[in-house]
């Protein structure tokens, strides 16, 4: 993998840059569909493709594992020839659905035991099985395996989860070295940095990171209920310490204003279910604020779903078709929302990699920002 960043001016923490892999070039800063299972939601690769165009989507480990099953995926030749998608892919590492999703699970320093949230089937995730299951799925980018602390938490709390993660990132880093790819390409590893919302802790998780010499680095345990400002204040302290030449990854994040204030804080990638998750109950957003669609108010509107849309579902259907869609709960409607929520993310990254380029950034995302928090 091979990270290029384009401005490099001191007074500037927005960024622009190129990410090179075996399946293609992301530029960033970059958001990343949400494809779970190996798909969008609702979305075919075609419309992906043509109407989105994203350089990398994002598959979870957890769920990839539960199903299909590494043994299918591996009998497909990797999760790209399985889904037919020949571009970017990443995984992250399926501690967070560990921990989002299975309601019982036991996280020792060996690894974390759970249950399965589809038949209550027993598994063991740990640092080296974690690394061998990334690596039959073969996402180009692969993280490592970590506990994403929950917020809130005590300052013990937060402390031994960081230097067990730091510990799992060694037992990583050990293992990769002898797992070596299975389907011919470079997988790029990333670890994670946490530290919860202690500002000395996330300085010392920080540095342990910057110090293990990865590609490229993520920063976890953010978007997990804390305030914005408490996001935004660990961001600064994080990217003040990460290595400039390799691409930061915001985990898990977040509305259209958290994507901009991150960027302008140095963050390079993010990632996040909001877009196609809001798309489905639909919750559109837009550069003039969001919409519910199913508000009566829009029962006869019969302008274009968004003028300023660039997706071809943005002036092809109307508000009130759309409204009719959800409210008769058909298909179509979920699948227009999320097509155009992720137009409008890809829209914004690649605007604010426009403006960040022309160096007016800063002055654009003031005015996105008041502009976006509004409802229509
Ligand atoms: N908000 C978050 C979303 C995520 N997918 C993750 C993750 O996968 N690992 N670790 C994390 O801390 C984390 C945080």
């Amino acid at each position: 993998m091979q990270f290029n960043l384009l401005n490099t001016d001191a007074g500037s923490q927005a960024r622009a840059g190129t990410i090179t892999t075996n399946h293609g070039t992301i530029e960033t800063p970059i958001f990343m569909p949400v494809g779970t299972v190996g798909t969008v939601k609702g979305v075919h690769q075609r419309e992906l493709k043509e109407d989105i165009n994203p350089d990398i989507i994002l598959g979870n480990t957890y769920h990839l594992y539960l199903r299909p099953q590494i043994d299918i995926l591996e009998k497909a030749g990797g999760l790209h020839k399985f889904m037919n998608w020949d571009r970017n892919i990443l995984t992250d590492s399926g501690g967070y659905q560990v921990y989002s999703l299975s309601a019982n699970r036991k996280i020792k320093e060996e690894g974390v035991k759970f249950k399965s949230h589809i038949d209550g089937s027993v598994h063991l995730f740990t640092p080296e099985r974690v690394m061998e299951i990334q690596r039959s799925i073969g996402a180009d980018i692969i993280m490592a395996f970590d506990e994403c602390t929950p917020y809130p938490c005590d300052y013990n709390y937060a402390k031994r989860s960081m230097h067990m993660t730091h510990r799992w990132l060694d037992r990583c880093i050990n293992h990769l070295d002898k797992t070596p790819v299975k389907y011919g390409y470079d997988q790029a590893f990333f670890p994670i940095v946490q530290g919860s919302t202690y500002k000395d802790l996330r300085q010392q998780s920080a540095e342990y990171i910057a110090n293990s010499g990865a590609v490229g680095n993520a920063i976890g345990g953010l978007s997990v209920g804390e305030p914005a400002e408490e996001m935004y204040a660990m961001t600064e302290i994080v990217t003040a310490i990460l290595p400039k030449e390799k691409p930061r990854y915001l985990m898990g994040v977040g509305t259209p204003i958290n994507i901009l204030e991150n960027i302008a804080l140095g963050i390079d990638m993010f990632d996040c279910v909001m877009p196609t998750r809001n798309g489905r109950n639909g919750t559109l957003f837009t550069q003039h604020g969001s919409i519910n669609i199913k508000n009566k108010k829009w029962e006869a509107d019969f302008s274009p779903l968004d003028p300023d849309g660039t997706t071809w579902v943005d002036n092809a259907y109307s508000k009130a078709y759309v409204r009719h869609l959800f409210s008769v709960n058909e298909i179509l409607g979920r699948q227009i929302g999320t097509i155009h929520n992720l137009g409008f993310y890809m829209w914004l990254v690649r605007e604010a990699r426009k403006h960040i380029i022309a160096g007016d950034f800063y002055s654009w995302k003031e005015k996105m920002v008041k502009q976006m928090d509004k409802r229509l």
